[in-house]
């Protein structure tokens, strides 16, 4: 079966006003439909470096980049854009919700797009899918500022959901919860996989990583496996 994602041998310089500077010096990963790989690393080894040029949101400067066996290492901004709104959903630490609109309206901003509004009963059944999906269809209704963080991140995710990406990119999705809380939020970007999703955490949570089928650790640049999973 064709990874979803495969990089081989990708490498990040950041060239700043000072010396420019190695962030990854040769990373290899491949991660397939269903699977879901954490990524462990100390502060500042390059973790969202790495999740940014997963996401298209940066380019390699060497390396190989094969989407669904399509090389994309160089693909024009128009062409990124395109594709992290087909293929990818993104979670992050901070919400990034909508104050004034209900987790319903969060949802479904993540629908338009430039050929306008998908139709309106269609874009509304996708929605609530999204919502109870992760559990909170009877929040739909409600705005942020009157929902937990973890409710928040839930609606989050939802919105990345709700697009029905192949990839879920996830930083730090749960730096700014609680424990119990983060666990429960794990289990719903894990429960993702379960509808072949491929799914990539960033954490610093050894017990989150753990709830992943495969564990890496980006060391020197370098992604070192900790844990194998079933294609790896
Ligand atoms: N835009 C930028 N300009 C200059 N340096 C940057 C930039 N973005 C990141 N860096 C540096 O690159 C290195 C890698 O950063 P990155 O955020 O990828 O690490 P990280 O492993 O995600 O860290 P953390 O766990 O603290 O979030 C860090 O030393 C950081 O300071």
């Amino acid at each position: 079966m064709t990874p979803l994602i495969e990089l081989h041998g990708l490498t990040k310089t950041l060239k700043g006003q000072g010396e420019p500077r190695p962030i990854l010096t040769g990373v290899d990963l491949s991660v397939h439909s269903g699977e879901s790989v954490a990524i462990l690393g100390r502060s500042g080894s390059g973790k969202s470096t790495l999740l940014s040029l997963i996401g298209l949101f940066d380019r390699p400067d060497g390396g190989q980049y094969l989407l669904g066996g399509v090389d994309i290492s160089r693909v024009s901004e128009r062409r990124a854009a395109r594709l992290r709104s087909d293929e990818f959903g993104f979670v992050f630490q901070r919400f990034f919700l909508l104050k004034h609109l209900t987790a319903a309206q969060n949802v479904s901003m993540a629908l338009v797009n430039g050929q306008g509004w998908a139709a309106r009963r269609k874009r509304r059944a996708k929605v609530m899918a999204a919502l109870d999906m992760v559990g909170i269809a009877h929040l739909a209704k409600q705005k942020p500022q009157r929902m937990s963080g973890g409710e928040q991140q839930r609606v989050a995710i939802a919105r990345a959901l709700v697009r029905e990406p192949k990839i879920l990119l996830a930083d730090e999705p749960t730096g700014a919860l609680d424990t119990e809380t983060g666990a429960h939020v794990i289990e719903v970007l894990h429960s993702a996989t379960a509808r072949g999703c491929g799914l990539v955490l960033v954490t610093h949570d050894h017990a989150h990583a753990s709830r992943m089928g495969r564990v890496v650790r980006l060391t020197d640049g370098r992604l070192v496996t900790e844990r194998a999973g079933v294609y790896a």
